[in-house]
């Protein structure tokens, strides 16, 4: 009775129409129209007494939304649910009054709650299923601990221990998330991008699995990956949750550990090879275009024989980027512009660098290729530029006479002396400035090969950059004291601060491509470019490093805080929208958002509230 009176009020009093706020997020899409009387009167809620805490306290108003589910199926959805923050009202009219306990808690103290048992708990890996569990049961719930707590959670959820996680996928699975396209669903896959229940992807970060990390194949566990860095493309990016899809594409695995592990979920067969496999990628590409014309595809993780290709095949004629080769590389080049700054030289001395990579796969390349085009832009010719470089990988230096067997890209900088040097010959023959690694090797870096730099370079730029920890090739303590604290350091996983026996306390920066992937992807995304351009890879470089203080360069920190990448997303969207109007690729921008770029970006992120719902039915008019 209550509840038919409730409806009968609704609807007397709906006065005048308005559009509802796109920003709203998640379930936006479904909206249609909503009266303001009704906004105001009946459906929004009383502001929670801690709101101003987690939110500031000048909310933007808070529509509500319509859902087409009722019940326990709101409850079931992790899109929709808020678990025991439903109000009354809304559990009566969404009839579920009675299937929560009674007393309610707003956000602020959920959030505590999960923060308690999350703390509470020592081992990583742990935390990382205490969090995961509320991502499939509540995700504007973990997406506000993500946003309110990114330097906390991100290395819980992404490196180091998203590794682990990917290696105990099968172990752990508790719910499906994201999508598999695998040899058998050749000729079927244009079909299955419809089971996707959301009607409208934006971001698809998509993996083969071949190599996660610095871990080498792990198949199709390789999912977590796509989860991980699309949780941050919410987090960070403000995409709203409901317009990412995470994407392994299951051709097999050659690890024989997982051939024989019982519980992988993963086909247990080689790996496909030659033509089936870029028919099967092709066919995967053009399906989830056919249904998202516009969506933006991450591809990551792919091994370095196929990324390279998969990049070239597909960069011009799809909205795409490989996240290993060009968002690493853009990454790494707004480290460097800041390591130069910190040394008090001018971002054109890049081209008077000597720059040893160890590494010569995707990420090493692709940094190469990304500092390389740096130095062109600041004037350098070609031969200058690739003779800043020095790139190595498990048979030493690259060197032309293995031109035979090396990919272009790596061709490209092959050394026309000394090919098949150790990183050791190297610092000792050509004193470079840098050293990169970038080879999954971890502690490659030895103490002589550190001292080495530091006795040849006053302040020698050390980036190890592979992931997970494990992997790194050095960590920032063993940097800091083999180089007496000179060394500009940043590295792929988080490290503590170092404090050295005379006092002095260092500040690792992490250099890692979720400084650039969420903004560049928010901003192609907004503006409604076709392609992802290398100049929008150079300005998104230049917006990240142009966000980090003198202050903080002094401290030896050329990332900005984890706990700001919210905002430099927001300014790596920006230039990356400045530059796609410039080349007249925005076909969504108007002169109103010109106007106020900065006012436009925020508008559009994704804040994790919880927004009012009402049953669709209820107000179709
Ligand atoms: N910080 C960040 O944002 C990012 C970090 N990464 C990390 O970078 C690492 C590499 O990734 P990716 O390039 O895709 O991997 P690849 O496997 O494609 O490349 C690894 C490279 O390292 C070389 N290598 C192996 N051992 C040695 C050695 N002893 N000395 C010199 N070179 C060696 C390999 O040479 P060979 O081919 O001869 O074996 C190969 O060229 C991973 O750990 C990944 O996590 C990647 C992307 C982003
Ligand atoms: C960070 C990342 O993309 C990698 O390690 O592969
Ligand atoms: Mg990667």
């Amino acid at each position: 009775m209550a509840l038919i009176s409730s409806l009968l009020r609704q609807r007397s009093s709906i006065t005048r129409c308005m559009p509802l706020a796109t920003s709203l997020g998640s379930h936006a899409s479904s909206l249609r129209w909503m009266s303001t009387k009704e906004t105001s009167d009946e459906w929004v809620e009383e502001p929670d007494e801690t709101e101003g805490e987690w939110l500031g306290c000048t909310r933007r108003f808070l529509a509500p939304i319509s859902v087409n589910s009722r019940g326990s199926e709101i409850l079931n959805n992790p899109l929709f649910n808020k678990g025991t923050a439903f109000k009354l009202g809304e559990r009566d009219r969404l009839r579920f009054r009675g299937l929560l306990p009674p007393r309610r808690l707003n956000m602020h103290r959920q959030k505590e709650r999960v923060l308690e048992e999350i703390r509470a708990e020592e081992s990583m890996i742990r935390k990382n299923v205490l969090l995961e569990d509320v991502h499939d049961r509540n995700e504007t719930l973990y997406h506000r601990i993500l946003v309110d707590h990114i330097e906390e959670m991100a290395p819980i959820i992404y490196t180091p221990t998203v590794g682990q996680a990917c290696k105990e996928f099968g172990m752990r699975f508790r719910r499906h998330r994201g999508m598999y396209f695998c040899e058998e669903d050749r000729g079927h896959m244009a079909a299955m991008v419809y089971n996707w229940p959301q009607k409208d992807v934006h971001v698809i970060v998509v993996t083969d699995g071949s190599r996660i990390l610095g871990l080498g194949d792990l198949g199709a566990n390789g999912m977590g990956i796509p989860i991980g860095k699309l949780s941050l493309y919410c987090a960070a990016g403000g995409i709203a949750p409901h317009r990412v899809m995470p994407v392994v594409l299951d051709v097999g695995t050659d690890n024989p550990e997982l051939i024989k592990d019982p519980f992988y979920l993963g086909l247990q067969k080689p790996r496909l090879r030659g033509a089936a496999y870029y028919h099967l990628v092709d066919e995967f590409i053009q399906a989830v275009r056919h249904r998202w014309p516009n969506v933006l595809i991450q591809f990551e993780d792919f091994s370095s024989d196929k990324a390279q290709k998969l990049l070239n095949k597909y960069r011009d004629q799809v909205l795409c980027f490989n996240d290993d080769i060009q968002g690493t590389g853009a990454t790494s080049l707004a480290g460097v512009l800041g390591g130069l700054r910190a040394k008090g030289e001018h971002p054109t001395a890049l081209g008077d660098q000597r720059i040893l990579i160890a590494g010569a796969g995707s990420a090493g390349i692709g940094v190469a290729q990304v500092l390389y085009q740096a130095m062109i832009e600041h004037g350098r010719t070609e031969e200058e530029a690739k003779n800043c470089f020095f790139i190595a990988d498990e048979k030493g230096l690259l060197g032309v006479e293995r031109m035979g067997e090396l990919s272009p890209e790596q061709a490209l900088f092959a050394r026309k002396t000394d090919g098949g040097l150790s990183l050791n010959e190297i610092v000792n023959k050509y004193k470079p400035t840098m050293l990169l690694g970038m080879t999954a090797v971890g502690g490659l870096f030895t103490e002589k090969l550190i001292r080495d730099m530091a006795k040849h370079c006053d302040r020698p730029i050390i980036f190890p950059l592979s992931n997970p920890t494990t992997k790194a090739e050095c960590s920032a303590e063993q940097a800091f004291e083999w180089t007496d604290g000179r060394c500009i350091f940043a590295s792929g996983s988080p490290f503590d601060p170092v404090e050295m026996d005379d006092g002095r306390i260092f500040y690792p920066t992490q250099c890692n491509n979720m400084f650039i992937f969420p903004g560049l992807g928010l901003g192609v995304t907004l503006c409604g470019a076709k392609t992802v351009s290398d100049k929008m890879l150079y300005v998104a470089a230049e917006a990240l490093a142009n966000y980090v203080s003198e202050d903080e360069l002094a401290q030896g920190k050329v990332f900005p805080s984890i706990k700001t990448i919210r905002d430099v997303s927001k300014k790596v969207a920006i230039a990356v929208i400045e530059e796609a109007i410039r080349t007249g690729q925005a076909s969504k921008i108007n002169q109103k958002h010109m106007e106020d770029l900065d006012a436009f970006v925020s508008r559009k992120m994704y804040d994790p509230v919880y927004v009012p719902l009402i049953e669709k039915r209820t107000i179709e008019i």
